[in-house]
């Protein structure tokens, strides 16, 4: 005797038939980052990690969306995809600054980089990035910076050098979720391009050999078109101040624009520091996250 069918082992079977669709097509999309990476060659670099690619394919994603499966679901689903993807391309870690007492930051990385990819927990924002300097980590995860952090770890990648660690990432990218902790972001650093996706922010850093105070600098940064959206300043006498006017300086600028190390808005910024010696070195920077409700 057949049992019956019920509308719900109906409904049940097309689930199942989804799901098939579904493989089959992860399957397809894994032959075609295959072909991907072998075209990128050079696995020893980590020229195969482009995070602005990854965040204009959830911005996409996101402009497409209807329904009512959570769009954080998307992004949590496509994220554990993509870095899947970028490791079958080469090596890949991740390097997390995340001491006992500050596990949030280990949350936000796990949900970006998946639950896959080599995780290791650092107790200092200079591990992180020491670890991606020796190779031992592809990506570091390190605090958004603030004002009141006494030795920024920004500091470390003040360099004109084209093969240094950059910000490549702001994390979250698709909502914090269920991540423990302090509601503070992450930015994510890496050998990798900073490239254009339409919606940026650069990081510049800015050496101040003289007294400019952070108004006169604010102001020449607005009017060579490199708008000012956050300031972080670091006195080489080891203590970050409010207001720095005195003597040599490095400030941490974030632009509200995408901003290359040729850019000539860079050069007219120079210029117009007269007297001053001012030397600017773009630090990466970031596609701006995902503002899901
Ligand atoms: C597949 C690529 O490599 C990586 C993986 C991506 C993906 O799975 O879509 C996107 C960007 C890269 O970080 C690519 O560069 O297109």
């Amino acid at each position: 005797m057949s049992p019956t069918r019920t509308p719900l082992d109906d409904l049940r079977r097309e689930i199942d038939q989804i799901d098939d669709a579904l493989h089959d097509l992860l399957m397809r999309r894994a032959a075609l980052v295959e072909r991907i990476g072998a075209a990128k060659g050079s696995p020893g670099q980590a020229v195969y990690l482009r995070p602005g690619r990854e965040a204009s394919i959830l911005r996409r994603l996101m402009a497409r969306h209807t329904g009512s499966f959570p769009a954080q679901a998307v992004v949590r689903i496509w994220r554990e995809m993509i870095s899947a993807f970028t490791r079958m391309q080469g090596p890949f870690a991740i390097a997390v600054y995340a001491p006992e007492d500050k596990r949030g930051f280990w949350d936000v990385a796990r949900d970006h980089y998946g639950s896959s990819v080599p995780m290791s927990a650092v107790n200092t924002p200079a591990a992180a990035l020491r670890a991606v300097s020796d190779g031992t980590a592809t990506v570091g995860v390190v605090p958004y910076p603030a004002e009141d952090d006494k030795d920024p770890w920004w500091r470390f990648l003040v360099s004109a050098d084209a093969n240094r660690p950059r910000v490549v990432a702001r994390l979250p990218f698709g909502g914090r979720g269920n991540a423990r902790g302090e509601n503070r972001d992450a930015l994510a650093i890496a050998v990798a391009a900073h490239e254009p996706t339409g919606d940026d922010r650069t990081l510049l850093s800015i050496e101040i050999g003289g007294a400019l105070s952070r108004g006169r600098l604010k102001d020449m940064l607005e009017a060579c078109g490199l708008p000012p959206v956050n300031f972080c300043t670091w006195h080489a006498g080891g203590h970050a101040t409010d207001h720095g006017g005195g003597g040599p300086s490095i400030h941490l600028v974030e632009i509200a624009d995408f901003v290359d190390p040729a850019d000539p808005r860079l050069t007219t910024l120079v210029e117009r520091s007269g007297d001053i010696p001012v030397r600017v070195n773009t630090v990466g920077g970031y596609a701006v996250p995902l503002n899901l409700a």
